[in-house]
């Protein structure tokens, strides 16, 4: 079984970042949401960036940002990837030059058989949870008997994972990859590193 890729999302401290790599993370999320508590400020973000190492893929988290932000925060912390988590089109995901995915949140099997052919360029499809006016982080599961069999894009599992269901997930979904943000949280924007091993452990058992 190919290795399942892991994100650890919402950092906001070196430290958090610097476990996360040392515990096996492909990727890390900056959340460049302002309303969230897990919100980075894209100065600060880009502070720690610049002291990753390499092979590493950095990730900008945006909910229906101005194209003029998506623009500004890319060139300031150069991330390698841009996570689309509101109704942004493919039209607007498309017109930054870098490669891009997109976040669904996942109410019916409609919606992700709609979206897979409207994001048919964006690099993976990452399918979260729906919970009514929140646009993700919301720390729940869904339905995963809703997820495609045969999806054309690489599929990113998200939605309320944690150290205790990350194998069963992965198992039973086998997605390409997986993100994770409160559940490996000691609070809110504070990573638990032991929480952080052992989500990543769990992710490739
Ligand atoms: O983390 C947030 O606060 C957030 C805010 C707005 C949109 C997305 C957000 N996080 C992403 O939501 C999913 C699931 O998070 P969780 O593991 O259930 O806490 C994940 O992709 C986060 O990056």
């Amino acid at each position: 079984m190919p290795r399942t890729r892991v994100k650890i999302c919402g950092i906001t401290r070196i430290e958090d970042a610097l476990d996360a790599i040392t515990f096996g993370a492909d990727a890390l999320g900056f959340v460049f949401y302002p309303p969230s508590p897990r919100y980075i400020t894209p100065e600060a973000a880009a502070e720690i960036i610049q002291q990753l190492p390499p092979f590493i893929t950095t990730v900008a988290l945006f909910v229906d940002e101005p194209a003029s932000e998506v623009s500004r925060i890319s060139l300031l912390t150069q991330v390698d990837l841009l996570q689309f988590h509101g109704s942004e089109s493919a039209q607007f995901c498309q017109q930054f030059q870098r490669p891009w995915i997109k976040a669904l949140r996942v109410k019916d099997a409609e919606t992700v058989h709609t979206a897979i052919t409207e994001y048919s360029t964006a690099r993976a499809l990452l399918l979260d949870s729906y919970r009514a006016g929140v646009p993700g982080g919301t720390g729940e599961t869904f339905n995963w008997e809703l997820i495609p069999k045969n999806c054309p894009l690489p599929i990113i599992l998200a939605g309320g994972l944690t150290p205790e269901n990350i194998q069963t997930a992965v198992e039973q979904i086998r997605p390409y990859g997986v993100d994770v943000s409160g559940g490996v949280e000691a609070r809110k924007g504070v990573k638990d590193p032991v929480k952080i091993d052992a989500f990543i452990r769990g992710a490739n058992p």
